[in-house]
């Protein structure tokens, strides 16, 4: 399943992507795009598997995109080294547990740059005691491989051994920078490639004048990094769990200038037009802000009509898009009043049709 992912196939599946990103593009008038490549392999530091149960065994699988098909999964090559090393150990631990073993359907593995890893066990089946006790010896018994944790999950409910995230060091030019990611929420899956996108980004703002607004800035990954370029950050995030670890964040990397506010983006456009009055904003003056940046990075839906309008009002706009056709559809509006300045492909999901844009453009 896995043959045509390998190194030698690296570069020519990315030249593809780039090939078909410079057409779908074409009408915007772009400089040649940038590229960034991944690792070639174990880039992902987020893996999930389905279990499938066999008389006394039991493995992962996972379904043919196409016609729905299951198949086993004994390693799986984009996926960290430690996550494929935690796969075998987590097996080889509860194949022969009945408790771990029973009516568990689904294993998520999220590991870090830094080498810790999160196992979730989900269960179609009420958790007790018993199972926490057995739970917190597997977690002895893996943690020989690296800093292991562990969540079980079923119907209503989570029971969590000692924490539910992990802690992820990124280096961006020459700083080393400190993430909570929680399960369940937001990350960048592919750690490598968000460092250079990082990168990418802070050069890009490098002593930049005003202030940055940022749109679904998650736990803060691009925020925390580019505030040192700014005087002021103020960023906005509608996940409650996202927004709890950008606080964390914050504290974590003793930046000073930067404010995270629970809100979706509709909300904010609201509040920015001066629409409808949120109690979340009454520590914050919006009129203290000089708007002259702005960064989103949506999800794959890109941004509705209002975000856009609200984001040419600034002068420079930073967008960060996982879904090239949301992009162009919202580029279509942004270039009525801005031109694209740098452009910037980040191979964040090597092997499949997927690609990441980064996109800066200027007020025309
Ligand atoms: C592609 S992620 C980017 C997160 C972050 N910039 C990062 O690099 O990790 C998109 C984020 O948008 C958030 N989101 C989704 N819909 C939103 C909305 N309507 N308003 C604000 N945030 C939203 C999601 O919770 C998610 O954290």
């Amino acid at each position: 399943m896995f043959s045509h992912i390998h190194p030698d196939n690296y570069q020519a599946q990315l030249d593809l992507k780039k090939s078909a990103i410079t057409d779908l593009f074409a009408q915007f008038s772009m400089p040649e795009a940038e590229v960034f490549s991944s690792q070639p392999l174990n880039y992902r530091l987020r893996a999930e598997f389905r279990v499938w149960h066999d008389d006394e065994d039991l493995y992962y699988i996972m379904f043919n995109k196409d016609t729905r098909e299951k198949y086993k999964v004994e390693n799986f090559p984009v996926a960290s080294q430690l996550i494929n090393d935690a796969m075998k150990a987590l097996l080889a631990n509860i194949r022969n547990n009945e408790i771990l073993r029973r009516k568990l359907f689904q294993v998520d593995f999220l590991s870090t740059l830094s080498g810790e890893l999160l196992i979730s066990l989900l269960y179609h089946k009420q958790l007790d005691d018993e199972w926490l006790e057995q739970a917190q010896q597997l977690k002895a018994t893996l943690s020989v491989i690296a800093p292991v944790d562990i969540i079980g999950r079923a119907r209503k409910l989570k029971m969590v051994l000692d924490k539910e995230y992990v802690t992820e060091i990124l280096n961006v030019k020459g700083k080393q920078l400190k993430y909570q990611q929680v399960e369940n929420s937001f990350t960048q899956p592919n750690g490598g490639v968000n460092e250079k996108m990082l990168t990418w980004a802070s050069d890009a703002t490098e002593n930049s004048k005003g202030d940055l607004v940022e749109l679904y800035c998650g736990n803060g990954n691009f925020s925390i990094a580019l505030a040192p370029n700014f005087e002021k950050v103020l960023a906005t995030e509608i996940s409650k769990s996202s927004v709890t670890s950008a606080q964390v964040n914050i504290a974590a990397n003793n930046i000073s200038n930067l404010d995270i506010i629970r809100m979706s983006s509709e909300e904010f456009s609201q509040a920015m037009n001066g629409e409808r009055e949120f109690r979340r904003l009454k520590d914050f003056d919006l009129t203290k802000y000089s708007y002259d940046t702005v960064l989103v990075d949506p999800p794959r839906a890109g941004m509705d009509d209002a975000s856009c309008e609200l984001v040419s009002r600034f002068e420079r706009i930073i967008y960060i898009s996982c879904n090239p056709n949301t992009l162009h559809d919202n580029l279509e509006i942004l270039c009525k009043t801005h031109k694209v300045d740098n452009f910037a492909l980040f191979d964040q999901f090597p092997y499949t049709e997927h690609i990441e844009c980064g996109v800066i453009l200027s007020r025309k």
